[in-house]
């Protein structure tokens, strides 16, 4: 990916803030190693908690960086002893938004008066769009600042119509009523690129009966602000979500859609760089073993992403569910999967199906769903697990929790034909029967194929010289980021 690369003395630096969790650190990474190889040095700005998980997690030498990629790290604001705020969300939102303008500024103000002649002046900001608190800082230097929406254009969407949703009188529901009296099922026509869709496909911090629900005042902020954004870049490309990405144009700076980033950061031939990683999980790499020994297409992928919990009777309608699907599978249950409890499995299931399942806590997820073993992937649907299934061509089932997951689910089975979605209340027979229809059925057999051509768009915009993701990263440093 050669197309630009800045060479001389002045060289342009780029400070990268994702949002601390997991799905967002990882596609901000990547963005940032090509901005890298484009000839951009690099601050990579982690939290103070996550900076010490990946010390753990990957060893003490993994954030070394090098001269022209360093990681600095800023305190989250949330008490030293709340170990897993990280995964509550609400909580992490409000601390970051109230608390990190000013360790943030101090920060570029540091590296703005560093005696070392190695570091250029900070030249712009690629900041998470759920931070955009940032922007104070951009419009302080007078330099540019990008938005990172790391969630689908779709799932965007519908955070920008949450305004419009409160105004016409959806939200707040009514009463607790509201979630199961068929409300939710309710289909609107007035949101372009999204006929039909239903309530309960928009992002799911919609359904509350509080008209003070933190994360519906937060997303309506953070969709406001960021129209002062110098552009917004979206880990999506142009023929997946082609009108979206139009209705998103009329609302908002202009959008760059550079993904998949797991195929455009393939390119980069600095070696280097690959041992920069963001797993904030030990990854258990022995599953990729196990995949070796399995037949083309034979193993069902299952990972619910690094936030989503369940309860202990969810899990147990899994496990029993895949058991009875007879089919192989291989399983991530995180360590923190089950809320406030410790995930157990019935020693029957782990007895019936130890010569055909295998468990992990923590996995390689691009190379697992690239290895020709796996046939299906039984997913909550964040945006980057579905990138990465599109990427591989592996269709889904769809197990959506919470945030935009729901519309994610809704596009791919409804518009992309390449998911299927599993009842919130999850139930073992239905569990079984869709991994059945998923692997072996007929509707399996026909997102397999539309898989598989997405898989090919997604190729075609990441990896030749006119893709259009290909293009838009050129695009977005020539017309936003190297402007000032
Ligand atoms: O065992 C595992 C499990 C996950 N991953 C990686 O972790 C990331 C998980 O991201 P994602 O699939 O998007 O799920 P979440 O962690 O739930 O992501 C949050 O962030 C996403 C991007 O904004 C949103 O789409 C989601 O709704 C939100 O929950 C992916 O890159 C995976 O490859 C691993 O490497 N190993």
């Amino acid at each position: 990916m050669d197309s630009i690369r800045i060479h001389g003395q002045d060289k342009p630096h780029a400070v990268c803030i994702p949002y601390p969790c997991q799905g967002h650190i990882n596609p901000m990474l990547k963005l940032a190693k090509i901005l890298h190889h484009k000839g951009f040095h690099i601050t990579f700005v982690n939290t103070e908690y996550n900076h010490r998980r990946l010390l753990k997690s990957r060893g003490p030498d993994s954030l070394n960086g090098f001269p022209s990629f360093r990681f600095e790290t800023i305190p989250d604001g949330l008490p030293p002893c709340d170990a897993d705020a990280t995964q509550d969300i609400p909580s992490l939102c409000e601390s970051t938004t109230t608390t990190c303008l000013g360790p943030f500024k101090e920060l570029l103000a540091k590296l703005n008066t560093t005696s070392s002649s190695n570091v250029p002046r900070v030249s712009c900001i690629v900041s998470d769009g759920c931070m955009s608190f940032t922007l104070d800082a951009a419009q302080d230097l007078g330099i540019p600042e990008v938005l990172f929406w790391t969630p689908s254009a779709c799932g965007s969407l519908g955070y920008m119509h949450y305004r419009d949703l409160s105004e016409k009188g959806y939200f707040p529901l009514k009463d607790a009523s509201d979630l199961t009296n068929g409300y939710l099922e309710t289909a609107l026509d007035w949101i372009p690129s999204m006929k039909g869709i239903r309530l309960r496909d928009l992002p799911s911090f919609l359904r509350s009966t509080n008209p003070d629900e933190y994360m519906f005042k937060f997303l309506v902020q953070e969709t406001d602000r960021s129209k002062f954004a110098s552009a917004i870049v979206i880990n999506t490309f142009e023929r997946l979500e082609k009108e979206v990405l139009e209705s998103l144009r009329t609302l908002l700076p202009p959008i760059y859609a550079i993904g998949p980033l797991h195929f455009l950061v393939k390119h980069i031939e600095d070696k280097n760089l690959e041992c920069l990683g963001s797993n904030l999980w030990k990854e258990d790499v022995q599953c990729l073993d196990w995949l070796d020994s399995k037949k083309p297409n034979s193993v069902v992928y299952v990972n619910f992403g690094s936030i989503t919990v369940m309860t202990p009777n969810q899990l147990i309608e899994f496990a029993w569910g895949l058991a009875n699907s007879q089919m192989e599978f291989l399983w991530i249950i995180r360590p923190d999967i089950v809320s406030g409890e410790q995930a157990i499995l019935p020693p029957e299931f782990v007895g019936e199906t130890k010569e055909r399942g295998m468990l992990a806590s923590w996995c390689p997820q691009e190379q697992v769903l690239s290895h020709p073993a796996i046939g299906g992937f039984l997913t909550h649907s964040g945006w980057n697990s579905t990138l990465e299934s599109i990427g591989s061509g592996v269709p889904m089932i769809c197990w959506p929790f919470f945030a935009e997951q729901q519309t994610n689910c809704w596009f791919k089975g409804t518009q992309w034909g390449i998911g299927m979605e599993i009842d919130n209340n999850v139930k073992r027979d239905e569990v079984e029967s869709l991994v059945r229809e998923l692997m072996a059925g007929e509707k399996g057999k026909e997102m397999k194929k539309k898989a598989m051509e997405w898989k090919k768009l997604a190729e075609e915009a990441t990896q030749k010289p006119e893709g259009s993701s290909f293009v838009a990263i050129d695009k977005l440093i020539n017309e936003i980021l190297l402007k000032h």
